[in-house]
């Protein structure tokens, strides 16, 4: 049938019991070094394809028949098409460009300049009372809550126009219901592979769990709707994206793809895609810095002396190349979807001359190609000067894709970038950051890979 090659598994169980539960990124990357740079496989009842190429990988997700979700439980069952991130066809075509129009207009992306400055004033204040909070602090800390706290704020100020102190019950259960559910969609991995097992107690009950959060959050968002729509200006450009989206809703001629229960799903998944993976790859860089000092204290030599006393700005970017590198070598080192975010063949295509049938899951393994000791040299050593070229300016090589490529490709980039580049530079300009005990850079597998909790001392540098 011209399929890629690839290890056999069970009947009806495919693969997935050979799969390593803690590390699947390993087990699959160990997999490619054996079979290349394409091999198929079945997890359950779906077929896989793996890519470890990042120009394999490249040229898959420029495909318009790549742009598909993997037929997964948790995307089509639970989340059912709706959103950003689980959406197919028109559906995410149509919400895809209305995002990247609003992100444009608040100038998360490189090419709205102009805008940037209010969002800059945004993030600048979360830094600035993070770091003060962290400076309160007498023991080691595990900085998680004050980060999440910080990002989320960033977060919710771009997507609901509001923000909640820091010990405000709904916050706080917003937060809990968010981790809590990353959690869940963990445990509940298998049910993708084979959706009768949520009849089962132990799924019936993450299922349950999984619709009760999604429904209270929904509630919540509709209440800050409500709020909101008496905020909105008719004679001026939307602030956050509930006034983009109502606004959208009045002047729309694709009325019946901005519905509410459309609405909902999409707060959700810029609020969760932008939280999440940015606060993970924040955590990691910390423990790197706490992990190698000597390294630090080059960034922190450059941060001084390119910034001395006042706050970045995004001006700064290309002027701290070595801080700016030491983000990419920390999503590099520790990618924070190791297995990549699955896509699925909308229709029967072919990749590097194999046949890849309609339906099939690909998966753009990331891990494999960011520790590729063929392309960077002593992959397991953090080392943020293989990002920075000749000029000593920043420099990404095609091999490096946190964020993927292509046509779903993350819409969030630039904005991630400059969250992490202002909190890295003002942490760093403020703090000497040290281990406390040996730094654990392992880590848990979930939907991301994430550090375990575990405290860093910040030393006071005034
Ligand atoms: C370090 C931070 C981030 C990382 C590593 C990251 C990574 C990713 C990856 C790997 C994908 C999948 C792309 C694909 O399917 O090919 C993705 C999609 C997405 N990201 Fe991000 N992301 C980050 C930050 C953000 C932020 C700040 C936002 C908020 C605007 C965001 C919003 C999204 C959305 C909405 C999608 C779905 C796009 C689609 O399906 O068309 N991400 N991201």
């Amino acid at each position: 049938k011209n399929l890629p090659p690839g290890p056999w598994g069970l009947p009806v169980l495919g693969y997935l019991p050979f799969l390593d539960p803690k590390a699947p990124h390993e087990t699959l990357t160990t997999l490619s070094r054996k079979y290349g740079k394409i091999y198929g496989l079945h997890l359950g009842s779906v077929y896989t394809i793996v890519l470890s190429d990042a120009t394999a990988i490249s040229s898959a997700f420029s495909m318009d028949k790549l742009t598909g979700r993997a037929p997964l439980y948790l995307t089509h069952g639970i989340m059912g098409g709706y959103g950003l991130i689980c959406a197919e066809g028109s559906m995410w075509r149509i919400h895809r460009k209305f995002a990247a129009k609003f992100l444009r207009l608040f100038g998360a992306t490189k090419s709205a300049r102009a805008a940037t400055d209010s969002l800059t004033e945004v993030i600048i204040r979360e830094v600035h009372d993070c770091v003060n909070v962290i400076g309160d602090e007498c023991e080691p800390i595990d900085p998680l809550a004050h980060l999440q706290h910080a990002i989320g704020s960033v977060m919710c100020q771009l997507v609901f126009g509001k923000t909640w102190s820091r010990d405000d019950p709904t916050w706080l259960w917003l937060q809990h219901t968010q981790e809590e559910g990353t959690k869940a969609i963990g445990v509940a991995g298998p049910l993708n592979f084979f959706p009768f097992l949520r009849y089962i107690p132990r799924f019936s009950k993450v299922v349950r769990f999984l619709l009760d959060g999604k429904h209270k959050t929904h509630q919540l968002y509709r209440e800050l709707i409500e709020q909101e729509r008496k905020n909105v200006q008719a004679d001026e450009s939307p602030q956050n994206v509930i006034q983009a989206f109502l606004r959208e809703i009045n002047t729309t001629s694709d009325k019946e793809y901005f519905t509410f229960q459309q609405f909902y799903h999409l707060l959700a998944d810029i609020f969760g895609a932008g939280l999440d993976t940015t606060l993970t790859t924040l955590r990691w860089q910390l423990l790197y810095m706490a992990a190698c000092p000597k390294i630090q204290g080059e960034i922190r030599e450059e941060v001084d002396r390119v910034l001395q006393d006042r706050p970045p700005t995004i001006e700064d970017i290309p002027l701290l190349p070595l801080t700016r590198a030491s983000i990419a070598e920390t999503q590099r080192i520790r990618s924070v979807v190791p297995v990549g975010i699955p896509h699925a063949t909308l229709d029967e295509v072919n990749l590097l001359g194999y046949r890849i049938p309609k339906g099939t899951m690909v998966v753009p393994l990331q891990w494999a190609v960011h520790m590729d000791p063929t392309i960077w040299e002593k992959p397991d050593e953090f080392n943020p000067r293989r990002f920075l070229n000749e000029e000593q300016r920043f420099a990404k090589p095609k091999q490096f894709m946190p964020f993927q490529t292509g046509k779903r490709m993350c819409i969030g980039e630039d904005l991630a970038i400059m969250i992490l580049f202002f909190f890295t530079a003002s942490i760093l300009q403020r703090f000497e950051i040290c281990a406390s005990g040996d730094v654990d850079l392992v880590g848990e597998i979930g939907i991301t890979l994430t550090p375990r909790k575990q405290a860093i001392r910040f030393v006071s540098r005034r």
